[in-house]
């Protein structure tokens, strides 16, 4: 794997990924029938962890958005090199507009807007979702019911995200209303978010006992 450098965005210029996390007692509240609140605080922080490390292989600079700068922090590594930064709106899409506010207002070229739940997320994602040759990138989840992750260049920075049921569709409109025909990227390392217990389930073996492990060790 090349470095950020090397990889760089369509145009070669400069890559800011955006992760909003939801942590603390709050985050991943489906999967409450199958994990204790502990285990649940300790998921969200293995998975943005897991996450942060995997686009750091390939962009530029990451920068976390969350309410809780000092939670968050320590969820994902005290070791890794990111920004983290505080929500000034409400909710998932305020913090996604929020940490694209802070990209675009630096010198990022192209911002990738990724959740922080993908468990299965490897570097060849990433770069393929900041080196496809459009100015809108989706990335669905397997359903093609939400979106998991979203790069946009600098020229959309007036973009509105629209995070939620539905999302994906709802994307693919805000696209039209700009006038670009968005790429639609779909790989399982994109697709497989961790939402709910039967999420969980359909995890491949290795990954789940992977997970299982890591957030009963804390
Ligand atoms: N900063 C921030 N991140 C959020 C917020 N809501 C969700 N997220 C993050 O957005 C991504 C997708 O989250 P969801 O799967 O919709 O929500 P979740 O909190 O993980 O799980 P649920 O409680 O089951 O909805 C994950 O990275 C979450 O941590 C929010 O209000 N603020
Ligand atoms: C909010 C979304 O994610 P999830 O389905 O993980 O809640 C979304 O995809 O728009």
């Amino acid at each position: 794997m090349t470095g950020p450098a090397e990889n760089g965005g369509p145009a070669g210029g400069r890559v800011i990924a955006v992760v909003p996390v939801r942590g603390g007692a709050n985050g991943k509240s489906r999967l409450a029938p199958d994990l204790g609140a502990e285990e649940r605080e300790r998921l969200v922080g293995v998975l943005a962890r897991h996450v942060v490390t995997t686009l750091l292989a390939v962009v530029d600079r990451v920068v976390v958005v969350t309410a809780d700068l000092s939670s968050t922090r320590r969820a994902v590594g005290a070791d890794v090199r990111l920004d983290v930064i505080e929500q000034s709106r409400e909710g998932l899409n305020g913090a996604v507009a929020d940490g694209c506010d802070f990209a675009f207002s630096g010198r990022a070229a192209r911002v990738a807007v990724m959740h922080a739940d993908l468990p299965l997320l490897d570097p060849t994602d990433v770069l393929a979702l900041v080196t496809a040759e459009a100015p809108v990138v989706l990335a669905p989840d397997h359903a093609r019911e939400g979106t998991n992750a979203i790069a946009l260049d600098r020229g959309l920075a007036a973009w509105r995200f629209r995070f939620g049921q539905g999302s994906f569709a709802e994307h693919a409109a805000e696209a039209e209303r700009h006038g670009v025909a968005p790429f639609v990227l779909q790989r399982p390392g994109l697709g497989v978010d961790l939402d709910t217990p039967g999420d969980w389930e359909a995890l491949p073996g290795d990954a789940r006992d992977a997970l299982r492990r890591l957030i009963r060790s804390g």
